[in-house]
């Protein structure tokens, strides 16, 4: 049985027209299948886990239509890696599809997935922050000045406006610039593989589990779909200006060249602050002291892909 999760919100609507298309292929009328919509944040996580209670091994694939905000909440409330999962991209960001490369129409997505003959596998992260404990993230965690830029675009009034419009970059930008003159660099303690760094002027710390975050942003090109090591982006003593310089040319990738853009592999990494900090998991944002973050043992199928 298939299990679509279906964000209606996401991308401004574009999951239920994927739908759509999808509902009229020949594929989908000869499988059986679910459909399950989310009605609020924190419902696609309910639904996970409620699926995989209910339906165990009846499941042949738990297919994701929406952003990667859902797709977040559905490995959290997934009760196994044993499912194996797809994505069928319609929200804004879509990060995880250029990722693994799940590209196509839906329909010709869900094909593929049907087919079995598409999968690769897909090693996701763990983090801890302050008391939360054992969640998971799939593309990236970050701590400090993209975790704020990531709040702002979030809570912007007209993110849903400039994305109807196809220039949903633009809210990035608006955020990024104002960040850029709020934001206070921070001194945090880092343990990389138990080895501790004291870090002053510290802009930001990403984990990936691959390049891309923020819409398509190369944030660390050289990250790999891999088992156990996590690679570390820290951007720190630099000045305002070349931060901007950073994220102007992120898209490309070649913002590592900068000799205060530091790319090193870890298989577990904690982060301490004396205050609180912002962190974006997913692009979703919150505030923590504390943070660990590892790379989960045992990987996932992803179909289509
Ligand atoms: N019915 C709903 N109404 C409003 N918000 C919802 C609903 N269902 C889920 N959500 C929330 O919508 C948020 C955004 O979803 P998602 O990230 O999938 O799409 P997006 O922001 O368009 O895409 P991306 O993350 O790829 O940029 C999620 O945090 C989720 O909790």
């Amino acid at each position: 049985m298939y299990i679509f999760i279906i964000n209606p919100a996401a991308g401004n609507g574009k999951a239920k027209k994927a739908l759509t298309r999808i509902k009229r292929s020949s594929e989908f009328k000869r499988v059986d299948s679910y459909c399950f919509f989310t009605e609020y944040p924190g419902h696609a996580e309910e639904i996970a886990d409620q699926v995989s209670a209910q339906y165990k091994c009846q499941i042949e694939a738990v297919i994701i239509i929406g952003g990667d905000g859902t797709l977040y909440e559905v490995m959290n409330g997934l009760h196994s890696t044993d499912y194996p999962v797809s994505f069928i991209p319609a929200g804004s960001g879509n990060d995880f599809a250029r990722g693994c490369r799940i590209e196509g129409p839906p329909e010709v997505i869900f094909e593929r997935i049907v087919s079995g003959a598409y999968k690769q596998v897909y090693w996701l992260g763990n983090y801890q922050a302050d008391n939360i404990e054992g969640r998971i993230f799939v593309n990236s965690i970050g701590i400090g000045f993209d975790a704020e830029v990531a709040g702002k675009v979030n809570r912007s009034s007209y993110k849903k406006m400039l994305n109807k419009l196809r220039i949903g970059k633009i809210t990035y930008i608006i955020a990024l610039i104002q960040t850029l003159f709020t934001f206070k660099p921070m001194t945090l303690e880092v343990v990389i593989d138990g080895k501790h760094r004291y870090l002053q002027n510290c802009w930001m710390i990403t984990m990936a589990n691959h390049p891309y975050y923020g819409g398509g942003m190369k944030i660390i090109p050289q990250a790999e779909i891999q088992p156990e090591k996590l690679p570390v982006l820290i951007i720190h003593s630099i000045s305002k200006w070349k931060v901007l310089s950073v994220f102007l040319i992120v898209f490309t990738g070649h913002h590592t060249r900068f000799k205060e853009v530091e790319i090193v592999e870890a298989k577990k990494v904690k982060v301490k602050s004396d205050s609180k900090i912002t962190y974006q998991v997913d692009g979703q944002t919150s505030l923590c002291e504390k943070c660990t973050v590892t790379k989960q043992d045992i990987p996932f199928q992803v179909l289509g892909a």
